[in-house]
């Protein structure tokens, strides 16, 4: 008889769902996990037989799914969540959040509220986010210590913000930060040129130049709102998707966040370029910016990932929901029922944001030799009874509590709900602290 081979992990699970393109889901299946690594998806009742975990999981009514991808967020906002509601993305730009900004965004600010976002981004099954903010150096280093995969971009603004005084300075702080996390394999360091309105031709030309020199991905706001492409076209005469794809700025390396304006020349320029579009529905939604028709754009062979965009316009950082409302959305903007289903629309949350950051080839689904970034969802609960498919209940009816186990990169960094490498604890206390200084101005 064959010697068991020593791994470990395994987790025998109720169901497996790899997102690997053909619907699949597995029924009694276990996945064994070695160095971080999938090693093997086989049946429950095999596994033991040939493997020896030293950590063994039984978690015979979840499923398991690839871990959320959440693909665009700001994640020290989540110090003004619920600081200004019920505004449009200008009024609630101009007279409130870049106010705040200016006066409270510091390294310590960005420390503890990256901190925030990612217990909070752990807890509803994120295994990797892609933020876009201030301090970028010590987002990536908290997201680091967290044992969470980041993809950070470094912001790039026409204006001074308390990061850097103009794009020159910002571009020179970012690529310090790139080559300071150059050889971290669960951080990618990019551009974050904030919006197609606050950055100007000259410094977007010279983004255009580095990040095809240094193979680094762009994230940007594009197409956000009516007003924004309006008024783009009365200043240029081009539409904004134009102008960046005049100024060399469109490839497979840029991430267009928002886009709820698309025309059939903005979906030929995408498809043409291989640029991706990341869905923030619910940000969307509750600054009334628009609808980007997504059905649309994945019927025509745009990747469409999903970001939950800030805690301050959405007001939380939850792909479980974010993943239902891109589905109910898309089926209303679509009017169509049939569009966006619930298999399309886990794809979006998972794998699709593995492709929207290039990181595809690693994460993104639960395959053989791709990283362990793993969710198990309780599907017991009353709420989600009876269960004819576990995917419909996953889209459909689950939330966030329900998410009880997460490993990163085959750590396990959410035990049965409770954090391993955060303390929830102190996390509490120190929010309420910064909601007190926000709160008196002091
Ligand atoms: C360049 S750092 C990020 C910058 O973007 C601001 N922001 C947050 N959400 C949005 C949004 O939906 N559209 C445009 N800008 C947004 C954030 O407050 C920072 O200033
Ligand atoms: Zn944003």
């Amino acid at each position: 008889m064959s010697e068991k081979k020593v791994v470990d992990t395994i987790i025998e699970a109720g169901w497996v769902i790899p997102v690997n393109g053909d619907k699949e889901v597995l029924q009694n299946h276990a996945l064994v996990i070695n160095g971080g690594t999938i090693i093997a998806i086989i049946p429950n009742e095999q596994v033991l037989n040939q493997y020896q975990p030293t950590n063994h999981q039984q978690l015979p009514n979840h499923a398991l799914i690839p871990g959320f991808i959440n693909t665009h967020c700001h994640a020290a906002m989540s110090f003004f969540r619920g600081k200004a509601d019920d505004l449009p993305l200008m009024t609630w730009l101009n007279e409130h959040i870049w106010p705040a900004e200016s006066q409270w965004v510091s390294a310590e600010f960005v420390h503890d509220g990256t901190q925030l976002a990612i217990a909070e981004m752990l807890r509803c099954g994120t295994t990797t986010f892609s933020d876009m903010y201030f301090f970028p150096e010590v987002a990536a280093r908290v997201a680091l210590d967290a044992k969470i995969r980041s993809q950070i971009s470094f912001p790039i603004m026409d204006f001074p913000t308390p990061w850097a005084k103009d794009p020159d300075e910002y571009i020179h702080k970012g690529l310090e930060v790139f080559d300071q996390f150059r050889h971290q394999s669960m951080t990618r360091i990019m551009f974050g040129p904030h919006a197609p309105y606050t950055v100007s031709d000259e410094p977007l030309k010279r983004i255009a130049t580095l990040s095809e020199q240094l193979d680094a991905a762009v994230q940007m706001h594009i197409h956000e709102t009516p007003t924004e492409v309006d008024e783009g076209l009365a200043k240029t005469g081009k539409r904004p998707l134009q102008r960046l794809h005049d100024l060399g700025l469109l490839s497979p390396r840029l991430q267009c966040v928002h886009m709820t304006q698309i025309t059939e020349a903005d979906i030929q320029l995408l498809l043409q370029t291989g640029a991706h579009v990341v869905h923030c529905p619910e940000s969307n939604l509750k600054l009334a910016s628009g609808f980007s028709p997504v059905d649309q754009l994945l019927k025509a062979g745009v990747n469409v990932s999903l970001g939950t965009d800030g805690a301050a316009s959405n007001n939380d950082l939850d792909m479980l929901g974010e993943m239902r409302t891109a589905a109910l959305l898309a089926k209303a903007v679509a009017e169509d029922a049939a569009a966006l289903s619930a298999h399309e629309a886990l794809a979006m949350a998972t794998i699709n944001g593995a492709k929207t950051l290039g990181i595809d080839d690693i994460t993104g689904s639960l395959e053989v030799n791709k990283a362990a970034d793993v969710t198990a969802i309780n599907l017991d609960e009353l709420e989600n009874l009876p269960m004819y498919h576990p995917v419909s209940q996953i889209v459909y009816t689950a939330s966030s509590r329900q998410v009880t186990h997460v490993w990163v990169d085959g750590n396990l960094v959410l035990n049965n709900r409770e954090l391993t490498t955060l303390d929830i604890d102190y996390l509490k206390a120190n929010t309420l602290r910064w909601k007190e200084h926000i709160i008196t101005g002091k």
